[in-house]
């Protein structure tokens, strides 16, 4: 079975309000992008990788990759308007046809290859599945200022990546919410939107997404406690 991963990291990063861009920042003495990609590489199930990052980054990402030695990155694409697009983008860039794919954010740095090899057998068997924690909180629907309703949380997920599927299934996922104009903030809610069952695999809630500075110092506790 072959698989190949895609890793998006062509965002503007504005949520961490610094100058310099997020997936290049320095998080305990490496680049956020580095940590995704070796953790991406830690599973011996993903044997290539395609790095969609902006175009204007592509020389600074092709340079990080040589200087950090990750092997796997066999191909580059420039990343869209929005995530979706920079994942369409990525899907071009395979190679041939993988028979499963898995998309992960550049921004999550703590995946794990045990997780990686959880969603992957669950894709195989199913054709999609995603790595989600149940939420935590008490979540509310909120208008104008004032609480609607308390959302019963008992069935509710909190949603990561890595996300895999079938190869196929998400191209032709991906090509029918172009033609629609469907938008969705993560690759499952496509796939969900063709009417295709997507199986939740539970992860783990250090799984974090790089998004605000509080997160940064997260992740360098979570670093300095694995040392
Ligand atoms: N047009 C986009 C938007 C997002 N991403 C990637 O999708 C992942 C999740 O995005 P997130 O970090 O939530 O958003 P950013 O766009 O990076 O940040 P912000 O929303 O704060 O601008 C990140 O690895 C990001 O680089 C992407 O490749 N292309
Ligand atoms: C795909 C994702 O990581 C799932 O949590 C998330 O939706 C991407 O983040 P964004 O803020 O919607 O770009």
């Amino acid at each position: 079975m072959k698989v190949s991963a895609i890793v998006v990291a062509a965002g503007n990063g504005t949520r961490m309000r610094t100058d310099k861009k997020k997936p290049y920042m320095d998080i305990a003495g490496e680049p956020l992008l580095v940590r995704t990609l070796r953790a991406i590489e830690s599973s011996p199930l993903v044997r290539e990788i395609v790095l969609v990052v902006g175009e204007e980054d592509l020389n600074e990402a092709k340079l990080l990759v040589d200087q950090y030695g990750i092997r796997r990155v066999t191909r580059y694409a420039a990343g869209g308007i929005e995530r979706q697009d920079s994942v369409r983008n990525g899907l071009e860039a395979l190679d041939s046809a993988p028979d499963l794919v898995v998309v992960h954010d550049g921004a999550r740095p703590f995946v794990t290859a045990e997780e990686m090899e959880r969603v992957i057998q669950a894709a195989a068997d199913c054709g999609a599945a995603i790595i989600g924690t149940p939420v935590k909180d008490t979540i509310k629907r909120v208008s104008n200022g004032l609480v609607q309703e308390t959302i019963p949380r008992n069935d509710l997920y909190s949603v990561q990546t890595p996300q895999a599927f079938r190869t196929q299934l998400l191209r032709e996922a991906h090509e029918k919410a172009a033609r629609n104009g469907f938008r969705g903030t993560d690759d499952a809610s496509l796939v969900e939107w063709t009417g295709h069952p997507v199986k939740i695999v539970e992860g783990s809630y250090r799984n974090i997404k790089i998004t605000t500075p509080e997160d940064l110092v997260v992740a360098e506790a979570f670093l300095q406690k694995d040392r």
